[in-house]
This record gives C-alpha cells, sequence and structure tokens, in this order.
C-alpha cells in the first residue's frame, strides 16, 4: 500500500503483528476531558512540547499557556526514557485568534486552516453566530462525531467541484439510517470514547425531553449550512440541497469509519514507568527537587501514600494515569471490504502521529485486507442485517465456515468436498478461528482417516486453543493411522520421538524429594526482573546444568551438525529458528532429562502452583544464533503454557542477544525488559502470554536451550471455564427470553 489513501488493499505475505503501511490521519479530534490534562497538537494529535511541560500540565491547574509559556520547558526529568527524546521541547504554537487550540507547530496551524479551522474557529465570533452555537451544542451532548464531522463539511464546501467527500465512500452511507436511529440501534456499538455521553443523552431524549436526536441533529445542520453560506463557501448550496438525512447518514458511516484511539499521555506513561521501576522511590526522592513532578506522580491517587503503595495501585490498575482519547478519521480506513474477522488493524503511534495498518493475522500471498466496521460483536443475523443496509458484502470466513459446514446437514463430505475444507481449515487456522478448524479438520477425517496432514493441522489447531492434552492425542492417533497404512507423516513422527524421549516425567516421590531444586525466597523477589514481571517469570536460583554439561551439548550440537545436514531451520511454523532438536542429541537429551526433573520441573511446579505430573515438555532444542546465521528472533508467543531458555554458553561470548519481553503498549518499537542467561543458568516465563523475542546479537555466537512445556491441569481448567462461560451465557440468554414475554407455545424455554 503506498498512498494514505490506502488505495492498494491486496497484501503480499504478512505474518501477525506486521506493519503493512503507514498513514496519516486525515481529521483528528480530542476529548474535551483529556485535553487539559494531556495537551496534544489539534490536527495531528502529537503530545505538545516537553515531557516536563506535560507532566506540569497533567495535573490540570494550569492553562495551557501557563504551562507552555512558564519558561521552563527544557528542565531536565529525574528518570529519561528513551521515548521522551521524541517530544518536542518549544514546539507549541497557540491559534492567534484566541480560540484556544493548541498546535505542534505553525504549519501544522495552517494545514488546519487550510482544511477548516479558519472556519470553525470560535476564537473571534460572538455567542450568536451559529457556529458557535454549533460547538456548544455538540459539546453539550458529547456529540464528538458531529464535531468531526464539522470539519469533513467544511473541507468539502471548499472545493468548487463536488468530487465528494473525501473517501468517505458516499454509497455507502447513503444506505446507511441516521444517526439518530443508529444510536437508538446500535448504541453500544458506538466509538468508545464518547458513548457515555451520548447514551447518556439517548435515554434522556427517550424519557421524553424537550428535543428529540432529530431536533438537536437539525440545529446542527442548519449552524453549520448558515455558517457555510456566511462564509460564501462554494459548496454551500450544495450541503444545503443534501439536507439533514444526508448529514445524518454521513455521521453514522463517520461513526463507523473512524478510528477510536484511547491511550496513556506521556505523562501516564512516564508516572507509569517510574512506578514499574525498581528504583521509584530513589526517583521519587530525587522528586524533591522538583515538586511539580513529585506532586504530579501523587495527583491520581487518592490519598497521600508513599511511593509504594503507588506502586501497588498501579500493579493492580487501580491508579487513574493520564490518558487521551480521541476520535480519528482516516480516509483509507474506509475502503477496506468488511470482515467480522478482520485481517488488519488500525492503530495510532502517537509520538509521530501516524496511523499503522498491522496484521491481524497470517496474511497469505494476495490476501485482501478486511476491517471490522462493527465496533461491538453482534449476533451474526444482525451482522449481516447490517451489511445489508449498508450495501457491503459479507466477506466474513466465519460466514462461509458456517454456511460450508450446515451444507453437509450430518452427512459425510464427498471426495469433491475435501479441497474446499482443506482452504477453509487453513484460512480458519490462519485468521486463528481456531475452533472453526477443528470442526472443519474433524468432517476432513471423517473420509480421509489416514491424511497425516490434517491429524497434524487438527492437532496444533487444538494446541493453539490451549488443548494439548487433545492436540497430543490428535498427533499420536495420526502418527498410529499414518504408520499403519505405510505412509507415516514426518512431523508426526518427530514430533511422536520428542515425547518419547522426554522420559523425565516421573511421579516417583523419592525422586521429586531428592531434587530439592524449588526456588528459594530470594528467588520470589528476584530483583534481576522488573516488577511487573515477577508473576510471569523467574530466575532459577541456582545452575540446572553445570559448565561441563553445557560445553559437552554445544560440542554435541556442532558435530552433529557438521556431520549431517547442517543446523534447521525449518522446525517452528511462524518464528524459524536455526536449531537442532534435542532428542537428535543423545547426551544433551539425557543432560536434560536430569535437569528438567531435578531442577526446572520443581521449580516451575513450586512458582507457578502446577503439579509435576502435569508438566510435560512439548518441544526443546538448541538454538544457535550467530553473526553469519540467525541474528535475532522476531517478537512472538509461544505455543507453550511456559517457556524456558537455558544459557550454554557465557554472555561474555557474544555482544547483545538475550530475550527481550516486549510491554504492550509502548511507544517504542523494541521497548521492553532484556534478560540475559549465564550458561548453564535458567530463565523460565510463560511463553504463551508474554511477547518476547530473541535480540539481536551484535558479535559472537549465542548458543541456548529453549524449552517448551504445558500443563495438562491448565488445560481442564480451561476447558471447564469455557464450558462454564457458555452456560451462563445460556441462562442469560433463556431469561432475555423470558423477559421478552415469548409467546411460542412450542419455545423449549417456556
Ligand atoms: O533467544 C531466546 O532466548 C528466546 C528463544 C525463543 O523465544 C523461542 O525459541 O521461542
Ligand atoms: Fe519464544
Amino acid at each position: 500500500m503506498e498512498s494514505s489513501a490506502g488505495e492498494v488493499l491486496t497484501a503480499s505475505r504478512y505474518e501477525y503483528g506486521d506493519k503493512i503501511a503507514r498513514a496519516e490521519p486525515t481529521f483528528c479530534l480530542q476529548t474535551p476531558q483529556t485535553k487539559a490534562s494531556s495537551p496534544c497538537c489539534y490536527r495531528c494529535l502529537k503530545p505538545l512540547g516537553s515531557l516536563y511541560d506535560q507532566v506540569v500540565a497533567c495535573k490540570g491547574e494550569k492553562t495551557l499557556r501557563e504551562v507552555f509559556l512558564d519558561g521552563r520547558r527544557d528542565k531536565e526529568m529525574p528518570w529519561s526514557p528513551r521515548w521522551a527524546r521524541k517530544l518536542q521541547p518549544g514546539g507549541v504554537y497557540l491559534c492567534p485568534r484566541g480560540c484556544g487550540a493548541a498546535f505542534c507547530s505553525e504549519e501544522c496551524f495552517r494545514r488546519a486552516d487550510e482544511d477548516h479551522h479558519d472556519v470553525l474557529c470560535v476564537g473571534n465570533v460572538t455567542e450568536e453566530d451559529p457556529i458557535y452555537k454549533y460547538k456548544v451544542l455538540t459539546l453539550e451532548h458529547g456529540l464528538l462525531v458531529y464535531e468531526l464531522l464539522a470539519q469533513v463539511v467544511v473541507h468539502q464546501a471548499k472545493q468548487k467541484e463536488p468530487s465528494g467527500w473525501p473517501g468517505l465512500g458516499l454509497d455507502k452511507a447513503e444506505g446507511l439510517m441516521p444517526f439518530w436511529d443508529y444510536v437508538a440501534d446500535y448504541g453500544p456499538s458506538l466509538a468508545g470514547c464518547y458513548r457515555e455521553e451520548v447514551l447518556q443523552v439517548a435515554e434522556s431524549l427517550s424519557g421524553g425531553g424537550g428535543k428529540t436526536w432529530r431536533g438537536i441533529t437539525e440545529d446542527c445542520f442548519g449552524f453549520l449550512a448558515t455558517t457555510l453560506e456566511e462564509k460564501g463557501l462554494p459548496g454551500a448550496a450544495r450541503f444545503r440541497a443534501e439536507g439533514v438525512d444526508h448529514f445524518a447518514k454521513t455521521a453514522t458511516w463517520l461513526d463507523m469509519t473512524c478510528i477510536s484511539v484511547d491511550h496513556l499521555s506521556p505523562a501516564g506513561r512516564y508516572i507509569d514507568g517510574v512506578l514499574k521501576r525498581e528504583d521509584a522511590g530513589d526517583i521519587a526522592r530525587r522528586l524533591e527537587d522538583a515538586p511539580e513532578l513529585k506532586e504530579a506522580l501523587y495527583v491520581f491517587a487518592e490519598e497521600d501514600n508513599d511511593v509504594e503503595d503507588l506502586q501497588d495501585y498501579n500493579d493492580e490498575g487501580e491508579l487513574y494515569l493520564p490518558s487521551v482519547s480521541a476520535l480519528m478519521f482516516w480516509e483509507g480506513a474506509t475502503k477496506f471490504t468488511h470482515s467480522c474477522k478482520p485481517s488488519i488493524a488500525l492503530s495510532f503511534s502517537p509520538l509521530e502521529s501516524k496511523i499503522d495498518v498491522q496484521a491481524n493475522h497470517l496474511l497469505g500471498d494476495g490476501a485482501g485486507m478486511t476491517r471490522c466496521y462493527l465496533r461491538d460483536s453482534e449476533s451474526h443475523s444482525e451482522t449481516l442485517d447490517f451489511l445489508k443496509r449498508i450495501r457491503m458484502e459479507c466477506s466474513c470466513s466465519t460466514c462461509r465456515t458456517r454456511e460450508f459446514l450446515e451444507g453437509f446437514e450430518g452427512g459425510q463430505p464427498r471426495q469433491g468436498d475435501l479441497s474446499a475444507l482443506d482452504a477453509l481449515g487453513k484460512l480458519a487456522f490462519d485468521e486463528e478461528r481456531y475452533s472453526d478448524a477443528c470442526e472443519l479438520y474433524e468432517k476432513r477425517l471423517e473420509v480421509s482417516k489416514q491424511d497425516g496432514e490434517t491429524w497434524h493441522n487438527y492437532g496444533r489447531a487444538l494446541v493453539n486453543m490451549g488443548r494439548w492434552s487433545k492436540g497430543y492425542e490428535a498427533w499420536k492417533l495420526g502418527a498410529e493411522v499414518t504408520r499403519e497404512s505405510g505412509s507415516p507423516h514426518d512431523e508426526l513422527e518427530t514430533l511422536m520421538a520428542a515425547h518419547r524421549y522426554f522420559t523425565y516425567r516421573t511421579t516417583d516421590a523419592e525422586d521429586r524429594d531428592s531434587a530439592g531444586a524449588e526456588p528459594s525466597e530470594e528467588d520470589e523477589a528476584d530483583d534481576r526482573l522488573p516488577r511487573h514481571l515477577r508473576q510471569d517469570a523467574f530466575f532459577l536460583g541456582s545452575p540446572v546444568m553445570t559448565l561441563d554439561e553445557c560445553k559437552e551439548i554445544i560440542d554435541e550440537a556442532e558435530s552433529h551438525a557438521r556431520e549431517k545436514n547442517g543446523w534447521s531451520t525449518k522446525r517452528h511454523y511462524s518464528v524459524p529458528t536455526t536449531d537442532l532438536p534435542a532428542h537428535a542429541l543423545p547426551g544433551c537429551l539425557g543432560i536434560l532429562n536430569r535437569s528438567l526433573r531435578d531442577h526446572i520441573f520443581p521449580a516451575i511446579a513450586s512458582k507457578f502452583g502446577e503439579e509435576l505430573e502435569d508438566l510435560q515438555v512439548h518441544d526443546a532444542f538448541v538454538i544457535k544464533y550467530s553473526m553469519d546465521g540467525q541474528k535475532f528472533l522476531p517478537i512472538h508467543t509461544d505455543q507453550s503454557h511456559y517457556s524456558a531458555t537455558i544459557g550454554l554458553n557465557p554472555t561474555s561470548e557474544y555482544g547483545g542477544g538475550g530475550i527481550i519481553i516486549v510491554e504492550d503498549g509502548g511507544f517504542e518499537e523494541g521497548e521492553g525488559h532484556v534478560v540475559k542467561v549465564e550458561e548453564g543458568g535458567a530463565f523460565v516465563f510463560r511463553g504463551g502470554e508474554l511477547s518476547h523475542g530473541g535480540r539481536n546479537i551484535t558479535s559472537g555466537i549465542r548458543y541456548i536451550i529453549a524449552l517448551f512445556i504445558f500443563s495438562h491441569r491448565e488445560e481442564e481448567e480451561d476447558v471447564e471455564d469455557i464450558e462454564e462461560e457458555e452456560d451462563v451465557e445460556e441462562e442469560e440468554e433463556q431469561e432475555e427470553h423470558h423477559r421478552d414475554g415469548c409467546e411460542d407455545e412450542t419455545c423449549n424455554h417456556c
């Protein structure tokens, strides 16, 4: 995709999370509630000023002018995160007409004026002016979407030719319901950041207040039309002629297509960062010299607590941190085909003011980029009904799968159906709709029991759903039937070999007692890890293998690679590592099995409350990072409940390297915590949950053993949870059914 309009809508191959394109937002609007405490550019939504300015502003006690013009913008902060360097000290330009709008530069102000701000600015108008009245009306009712709409309308009315509203896809808007019906019917799907107000208004209006939604919209339309006429804009007559219905339908389309932005402001992120750091106490002490900053740290806590209390509140998510919420319109965002399981996600990078188009799941060659226009999940029939009204085709693969499976009506698929089952199964897998994938694979296995590839994929889908035991059973069964049929399946054989070779699974109490390697008290409060990771990761307190053993494993792996086919690069599907499976290295396997039994499993059991006999290694392999081979491993999550990295050579033998665990919602790519494991040491973490990767090495060689471990217990509980949830949902549905007064005599519920 090249242009900001997002014209090119097919992708080449992208993995989950890959950035496909970047674009500038067309129009932005920050909510009034967050404007004062988290000041951002009126046009592009970049945070204004320096980190210091932002922290001072977050108390909301000073006006923007006071914050930015008090001459101390560059004051140093006690902690300086890398991303803060991207903030622009001094980059604040206030609208010279005095409306209060603040911009990141004069250029941004000029461009806003060119687009719409010269008309919409209330800096030099009286209370009698229609545009003033428009703003008061929308503000009163929290109608942020009408404010954003005004920007689009003015921009369009400035054009001489009726070129269509920029990228809005008017044909789609025409088929929609006007905003007043949309609010009534689809209220819950409104953009998150202003739904509260709009729903409140909806409620008060339905209670018989003087005005109606339609009345408010007619007033808005009238004020705006008059303004365009008074300013003599070329498109004024056109706007008036299109009428209020059209205006209200476009509001609906804007609401559906705009991007709802909600993130911590720099001050919020800073405070969060301070509180997550081990040296928060130190930082707080240094803040004594900077009273404004100290106050800012405490301003969001209810009482005058100490730093430890604040840290606890923050860890529990109880501390309110200053944030930015806004609506954002990007022309390109209206052009994607709808899918209930969209292939892309749109997110906003505030420091650069860019919209990122990211892959939501694996996108194969030429796969269409799709976006979901419905904000909250609705029932499938409601979705279809809605799409019909906006004349959109449903490209949703869930629908296609349902239709296809229902087509069998309990019968068996025929030979001719197999390729369609394969294709839908692959699509479901790529889109991470694993239960659909399982249903499709099960259907296929009804007629092709000896198809190893289907057994393999079926097991993978189950494992990805967290149903480890069932997935393993599928692999085992698949391996048996394919072997019996005389055409064993390579990958199933490898998987079986891995399990046969890990023999440490002992329930022998004596063995367990002699192990005695549970993590010590010091491990529980491991100061090598930041606080927020300690629930999900730990270092083992003592070495899990000797230095000689580490060396023996490296030598064995290298000589295996020399004598056989080198290192493998194809063993892992989405994030390929340069590795050798542990079960191909008999010496390594013996050492590892001992280490698992004596050290690693007891430690996991104790730290995460597991039973030893529930733990099972799913995969274990020696990885080699080198300058002329694999240098890093992209950010990912593992197919595991717990993952472990065992260091095999000293960290002094390579530059860079280590595991990087990234924080969700980081301001900067690569922001995260780096963990380095010394030879013989081990680090264990929730590999299926924490996003992590192998950090780039800059010199030398890094050898590790990576382990993927599952727990049978977690799976059982997960399945129970799902079943419980389903029960609750069914109960709720039944209750609703009764409330609605069912009149069907044959109804099963009544
Ligand atoms: O390099 C590391 O320590 C991490 C390896 C890893 O994440 C993996 O193999 O899945
Ligand atoms: Fe990993």
